[in-house]
């Protein structure tokens, strides 16, 4: 090792130790050793590809940061990455990085090519980044029935982390419905706490290429104590962990080895743990220790207060009657719907024109490429059939269930407010009934609304949706 090298590194550290936490520090730091000094590029040694990978994923910018610090604005850094494997000798391999050059890529004998430091602007926050996204926190997370329970456990969490009987906390939902933002804003919170813990986040997918890699090198071992040192490890979209075999032992020791040190586990999936095809049996009952609490589609209101919030982030303002309609409209899931405000947001400000009703309609349809936006009789009767709770087909049929029979008079009752068509062919797409079937409907429904306040709220809750398409 050069004096030199060593100086200028000892420099690099003092300035490096000012930004990260202790225990970063002596993990990732001090085991480099520093190489050679040509000019003013650095050559550090660090002892595996997998160590290399991490430094890049997580200390790019302080590394950049020292170096611009110790050798002026030419500095640069090289990595020799110390192979195990197929390297007895365990001489360095030469890895070379033109800082802000990736294309020149030169490979002499047994050079591996890796990504040079990328050009970005020093942001002191991501210094010490756990790979989570600063914006998914529980201010931005909007609170509704379709979350509560899995919102109010993350908190419990994020204030106790290993400590509650809600570990491992199992998270799933369908496509969009917010997993990864409520399992971020548990480790944000945490890692915004008092305590100095060490939070890390990662897909699945991300840890499967890991593992794979660490075999590839033979540094199973660094990958497996890195992973060890977690307090507390995120892991989204677990189902990718199937029929994974290799993964899934390495995961269930590094699992068994955090839950007994009190460590926290946050794991999320596409659906509950029962339904997990390909994962092993071992691992699937482990994650029923703690708890496991389930995302649906926000509610109506829900969507309101999401879409509310966005725009204020955004710092736009849209009448109320187009966020309504916004919401009533898309109902399959938050990303969605997110990106329906954003597509109106661009519309509106390319075209220079307000964001109005007849934008919004206009951008919807483009995105949702059969949406029906006319209140039809189909329409009608699917949404009374989902509101029920009953079978599409029992709306035609001659079911003389009381609850059917309500339904169906609910849904004639609207077919006569909301669309052109006569009574007699509202009573034609109710099964063949008659035209004096849907007059005894409605005045029955009238009646109803007069003297049920239940049944008058349920039918107003309808009415808003059919009042939102008919625009
Ligand atoms: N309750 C909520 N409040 C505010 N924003 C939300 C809420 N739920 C979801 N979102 C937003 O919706 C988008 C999609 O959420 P996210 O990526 O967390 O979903 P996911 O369930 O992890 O999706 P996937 O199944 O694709 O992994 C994000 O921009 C997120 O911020």
């Amino acid at each position: 090792m050069s004096l030199e090298a060593s100086a200028v590194w000892n420099e690099c550290l003092r300035v490096i130790e000012q930004h990260v936490n202790e225990q970063s520090f002596s993990t990732w730091f001090k085991p480099i050793n520093p190489v050679k000094l040509e000019g003013s590029s650095l050559t550090i040694q660090v002892p595996s590809q997998f160590f290399y990978e991490w430094l890049e994923d997580n200390y790019v910018h302080v590394l950049k940061l020292a170096i611009k610090h110790t050798l002026g604005p030419a500095g640069r850094l090289e990595y020799a990455v110390v192979v195990d494997k197929g390297n007895s000798s365990n001489q360095p391999i030469a890895v070379s990085y033109p800082q802000g050059n990736s294309n020149s890529k030169k490979a002499p004998v047994q050079q591996e090519v890796k990504t040079p430091f990328e050009m970005q602007s020093l942001d002191a926050e991501m210094l010490t980044k756990s790979n989570l996204n600063q914006n998914y926190t529980f201010g931005t997370y909007i609170e509704g029935d379709c979350n509560r329970l899995a919102r109010s456990a993350g908190f419990a969490v994020a204030s106790k982390p290993g400590i509650t009987s809600f570990n491992p906390l199992m998270v799933y939902g369908g496509v969009g419905l917010g997993k990864t933002h409520l399992v971020q804003a548990i480790g944000n919170e945490i890692k915004n706490g008092p305590e100095d813990k060490f939070v890390l986040y990662v897909s699945s997918e991300k840890f499967v290429n890991q593992f794979m890699d660490s075999i590839k090198d033979g540094n199973v071992k660094s990958f497996t104590n890195f992973y060890m040192q977690v307090d507390v490890l995120i892991i989204d979209d677990i189902q990718f962990l199937a029929g994974k075999d290799r993964t899934q032992e390495m995961f269930f020791h590094i699992f068994n080895h955090l839950h007994q040190n009190k460590k926290q586990i946050i794991m999320t999936s596409d659906c509950p743990p029962r339904d997990l095809k390909g994962l092993e049996e071992r691992l699937l009952s482990r994650f029923k220790w703690g708890l496991t609490a389930d995302l649906q589609m926000p509610d109506f209101e829900t969507r309101v207060a999401i879409i509310r919030k966005k725009m204020q982030s955004e710092g736009i303002i849209i009448p109320d009657d187009v966020v309504e309609y916004l919401a009533y409209s898309v109902d399959t899931n938050v990303r969605e719907l997110e990106g329906i405000l954003i597509s109106l947001i661009a519309h509106a400000s390319l075209n220079r024109v307000e964001i109005s009703l007849e934008l919004s309609k206009t951008v919807i349809k483009n995105f949702i490429k059969d949406i029906e936006t006319e209140v039809g009789i189909e329409f009608i009767q699917k949404s009374v059939s989902e509101y029920y709770s009953i079978h599409l087909d029992d709306l035609k049929a001659k079911t003389r269930k009381k609850e059917i029979v309500i339904a169906r008079q609910v849904a004639m009752y609207f077919s006569k407010e909301f669309t052109n068509h006569s009574l007699k062919s509202i009573g034609y797409h109710f099964g063949g009934r008659d035209h004096s079937t849907v007059i005894h409907a409605v005045q029955t429904v009238n009646d109803m609304i007069e003297t049920d306040s239940g049944f008058r709220n349920s039918v107003n809750e309808l009415k808003k949706k059919f009042k939102m398409r008919s625009y």
